[in-house]
Formats: structure tokens, C-alpha cells, sequence
């Protein structure tokens, strides 16, 4: 990216002398509110340093909460740009003293995924430990193909960026941990006992989603009420009951599923006699399900959730799946 010269004419945000800074990021945000677009050199700079934080993290992170502080867990956000300004405004911005957990499904679907998934990735160079990201199942290249992020990148930047962003969706952890107790993923849990974290913890993650096995199940599997497990209807991964959360809680000495990957009415929704949450930070999805977006804070040493909700706010005129290159996709 240093090859890249800016020129003069450009007046957007600028990160001077090599190093991301709060002016930069919200600089970067405010260009983004303002339907701006940040220069290719800065755009790659952030891929560049974003790719050497994440490449090195395990599969499964563990995450210290220390008493009297505090995080804050994020579901799907869906390229719905200017209801995570929304989030910030409620909750205030990351911080190494105000962290965020984003759950995975940054892009896709809403038609602002770029300066969605740039402005998480600029906090994550700023504040590596103020900004936890997991993968989503739309953390994919064949998803991005068919709901819009990689036609979207293509049309406010290029393709080789796209190339980029698919890589770099490779190199983001599977799963999280709080303090040992609060185990965080984007879709749940497997189609087999006896899963522990240390076999998440040894996936090697560097690919595509397959279509089964761990993996496949962490990034596209539901809970339903019943027992047992299901046919998923999503034709991949596995819809799993309160017993099998129980026991995968009771085997790897945990207290809690929070997972996202599902629209809620209410933002989020506590199931299996809540054992697992449900948390989706996308409202009025698609500007047609009329959902509220929701978002969890633990405070450690106690860890009990609390859930703020909220509505959509304005954005600009664009429809969402508008750069979705696939008709199907128009009609799902
Ligand atoms: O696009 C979504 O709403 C979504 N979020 N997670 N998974 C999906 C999805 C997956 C396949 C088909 C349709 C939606
Ligand atoms: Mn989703
Ligand atoms: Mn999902």
C-alpha cells in the first residue's frame, strides 16, 4: 500500500506517519456517514495491519474480563453501517476501558458492509484488546458472492480488495471465552457429544466454511426448545436442544452459550432456561423486519447480562442487497 500516492485533491481521512489514530478512525467515520469513500492506500494499510493481528490469534480465544470492568457483546450487524454509529452513540466508542465482542456476520445483506467491516477492523489496530471479532457464516467468500459484500467491494473500491477481505475472513477466530464461563460463537453448538474446547481450539481455521463438521457447525447451527438434535433447516449445520447446550456446558465447565445468527423480535431472546442467548444487533433488518437490534454488557466478577435494546435510525437512500450481482438473492 506505501506504493499507493494520495493525492492532492483528496480530503478524506489520512493517517499520517504510519500509525492508525482515534482522529483517523473518526475521521474515517465521519467520511463514511457522509457516503465518502477512504483512500485505496489507507483501505489496504488497515487490511495489511489487521491481517497481522488476527493471523496469530488461536481458534478459540480466551478472553479476561477483570472484576469491575466490563465487555459488550454484539450480534449481526449486516452491513447496516449506520445503525452501528447507533450502537457507539448508545454504548460509546471501543476502548481498551470500553470493549466490544462483535459476534460475527459484519457484512452482507445491508448495502454499508464496507464501512461497517472497515470501521471494526480500524478499532482492531487501534485497540487490539478493545475489539474481539468472531467469523460469522457471511465471513465467506460463496456467502459474499450471493448477499452483496464482495460486489460492494468491487463497486466502491476493487476486486483484488475483495481477494483481500476473503483472505483475511480466513485468518478470525471461531469462537471466544469470558473468563473461562461465557463461551461466544456465531451459530452453536454440534451434532455430537463430547465436543471440548480444545477441539476448537486445534480446527485450523485458514479456509473456506466447509459444509460439516465443527467448523461447518460453530459458524451455521441453531438451538431449538425440543431435546436432541434436528435437521437444520439451513442445510448446514445442526438445530440443537437445551440438553445438548447442557451438556456441552456441563463437559467443558461453563455457564453460558451467547450466540447470534438468528433475527430476533426483540433483539435477543434468552432459550434453554437460559443456558443460551440469542443476541442480534441488526435492526428493522433488511429495512423490512421491523425487529429491535440489541446488544449485551457483562460486568465481571458477576457476569450477569444485561441487554439494552434499540430501534433502526435513517440512512441514506441505498436499498439493502444492492450490490448483490445475483437475482436470486434479490428474491430470498
Ligand atoms: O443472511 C442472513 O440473514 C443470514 N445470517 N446468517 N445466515 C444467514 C443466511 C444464510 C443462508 C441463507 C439465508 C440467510
Ligand atoms: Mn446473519
Ligand atoms: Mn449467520
Amino acid at each position: 500500500f506505501r506504493t499507493i500516492d494520495v493525492e492532492e485533491a483528496y480530503s478524506g481521512a489520512r493517517i499520517e506517519g504510519d500509525k492508525i489514530t482515534l482522529e483517523f478512525v473518526k475521521t474515517m467515520m465521519e467520511d463514511f456517514k457522509n457516503q465518502k469513500k477512504l483512500h485505496k492506500r489507507y483501505a489496504f494499510q488497515i487490511l495489511h495491519e489487521v491481517k497481522e493481528l488476527l493471523a496469530p490469534l488461536p481458534t478459540l480465544v480466551n478472553v479476561n474480563v477483570p472484576n469491575d470492568t466490563h465487555i459488550t457483546i454484539c450480534g449481526d450487524i449486516h452491513g447496516q453501517y449506520f445503525d452501528l454509529m447507533n450502537i457507539f452513540d448508545l454504548n460509546g466508542l471501543p476502548s481498551d476501558e470500553n470493549p466490544y465482542l462483535f459476534n460475527g456476520d459484519f457484512v452482507d445483506r445491508g448495502s454499508f458492509s464496507a464501512e461497517v467491516i472497515f470501521t471494526l477492523f480500524a478499532f482492531k489496530c487501534l485497540y487490539n484488546s478493545g475489539m474481539h471479532l468472531s467469523r460469522g457464516n457471511h465471513e465467506s467468500k460463496s456467502m459474499n458472492k450471493m448477499y452483496g459484500f464482495h460486489g460492494e467491494v468491487k463497486s466502491k473500491y476493487n476486486e483484488s480488495m475483495a481477494e483481500i477481505f476473503s483472505e483475511l475472513f480466513c485468518c478470525l477466530p471461531l469462537a471466544h471465552v469470558l473468563n473461562k464461563r461465557i463461551f461466544v460463537v456465531h451459530g452453536g453448538l454440534f451434532s455430537r457429544d463430547g465436543v471440548k474446547l480444545s477441539d476448537i481450539r486445534s480446527i485450523d481455521r485458514f479456509r473456506e466454511p466447509p459444509d460439516e463438521g465443527l467448523m461447518c457447525e460453530l459458524l451455521w447451527s441453531d438451538p431449538h426448545p425440543g431435546l436432541g438434535r434436528i435437521p437444520s433447516k439451513r442445510g448446514a449445520g445442526v438445530a440443537f436442544g437445551s440438553d445438548v447446550t447442557q451438556k456441552f456446558l456441563e463437559e467443558n465447565n461453563l455457564e453460558l452459550v451467547v450466540r447470534s445468527h438468528e433475527v430476533k423480535e426483540e433483539g435477543y431472546e434468552e432459550e434453554h432456561g437460559g443456558k443460551l442467548i440469542t443476541v442480534f444487533s441488526a435492526p428493522n433488518y433488511c429495512d423490512q423486519m421491523n425487529n429491535k437490534g440489541a446488544f449485551i454488557k457483562f460486568v465481571a466478577p458477576k457476569l450477569k447480562p444485561q441487554f439494552t435494546k434499540f430501534v433502526s435510525v435513517p440512512h441514506p437512500n441505498v436499498r439493502p442487497m444492492a450490490y448483490a450481482n445475483n437475482i436470486f438473492s434479490w428474491l430470498s
